[in-house]
């Protein structure tokens, strides 16, 4: 999908939220919005998602989509069950078939015992994950978390990194805020920073380089796919420079410390310590 020349502004006379935002969002990749409190991250999101239409520019090529809010309204008088076999509907399903995915997503985040408790007395967690049931139900060919993970647990945070996973397999865009920077970060394709009002291409937080790691290489080193894919730098000859980022650095080392042949690791800088 594609925004156009986007702006965004609340009230008439508002100051501009986002300003000449153009953006490809290309199918089958996943995409992480970053930026300071306030700086309009959740807006971005809200305009992709079309919850929210911008004021200036256009959204094209979005395809079906579904969203999971920074804040879930439960404030409605239907059960858990009710209310994603109604969202399900709202999106083309068939009632029968609303119903299947309901209880099948509640099986699979944890809630299946509270399907039929009604929204306003779940916990926050489970609310959360009904939130998050009523978006990926659907299957959409965009889905568009706001701090999503946020009130899970870990089991069911992980259990949602794995569907975020599936849907970008199954080749839907996927755009997520979280506070982790290292939340699904090997399957980043792209991070976005919103600053001012415009959205710049970022060095992932988890992906920048902070750990460097000289290693001897024997005849023929096998340094293909390793953890994190850092940059090699062939600083002497037999020696070879890994730029890592500290998300990846210890399954780097450990991998070269156990699994590579002919390897030896020889040291180990932190980024600006002068190495
Ligand atoms: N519905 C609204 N009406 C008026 N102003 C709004 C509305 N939603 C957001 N804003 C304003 O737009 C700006 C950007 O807010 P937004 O929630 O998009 O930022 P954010 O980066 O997601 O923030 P946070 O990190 O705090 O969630 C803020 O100044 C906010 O007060």
């Amino acid at each position: 999908m594609h925004l156009t020349g986007v702006g965004k502004r609340y009230g008439l006379r508002g100051p501009w939220v986002l300003r000449a935002v153009d953006l490809h969002l290309p199918r089958g990749a996943l995409i992480r919005v970053e930026g300071g409190n306030g700086g309009g991250k959740s807006t971005l999101l809200r305009v992709v998602a079309g919850v929210c239409e911008p004021t200036t520019g256009s959204v094209t090529e979005r395809g079906s989509a579904a969203y999971v809010p920074e804040r879930f309204p439960p404030e409605l008088p239907l059960t858990a069950r009710r209310y994603l076999t109604h969202l399900g509907r709202l999106h083309g399903l068939t009632g029968r078939e609303s119903r299947r995915r309901a209880d099948e997503w509640a099986e699979r985040l944890g809630f299946a015992d509270k399907i039929r408790a009604p929204l306003r007395g779940l916990s926050k967690g489970t609310c959360q994950k009904v939130a998050v049931a009523q978006a990926f139900l659907a299957e959409p060919d965009l889905l568009v978390l706001d701090e999503a993970w946020t009130g899970l647990d870990q089991p069911s945070r992980d259990v949602l990194d794995g569907c975020v996973v599936e849907r970008i397999e199954a080749g839907a865009t996927v755009v997520f805020v979280d506070h982790d920077p290292r939340r699904l970060a090997d399957e980043v394709y792209e991070t976005y920073r919103v600053e001012a009002g415009a959205v710049v291409a970022a060095i992932p937080e988890a992906r920048a380089i902070r750990v460097l790691i000289d290693i001897d290489t024997g005849p023929s080193p096998e340094l293909d796919r390793l953890p994190g894919d850092p940059v090699r730098e062939q600083n002497r000859p037999g020696v070879v420079r890994l730029h890592s980022s500290t998300a990846h650095s210890d399954a780097l080392l450990r991998h070269l410390l156990t699994t590579v042949p002919g390897v030896s690791v020889r040291a180990v800088h932190r980024e600006g310590d002068g190495a």
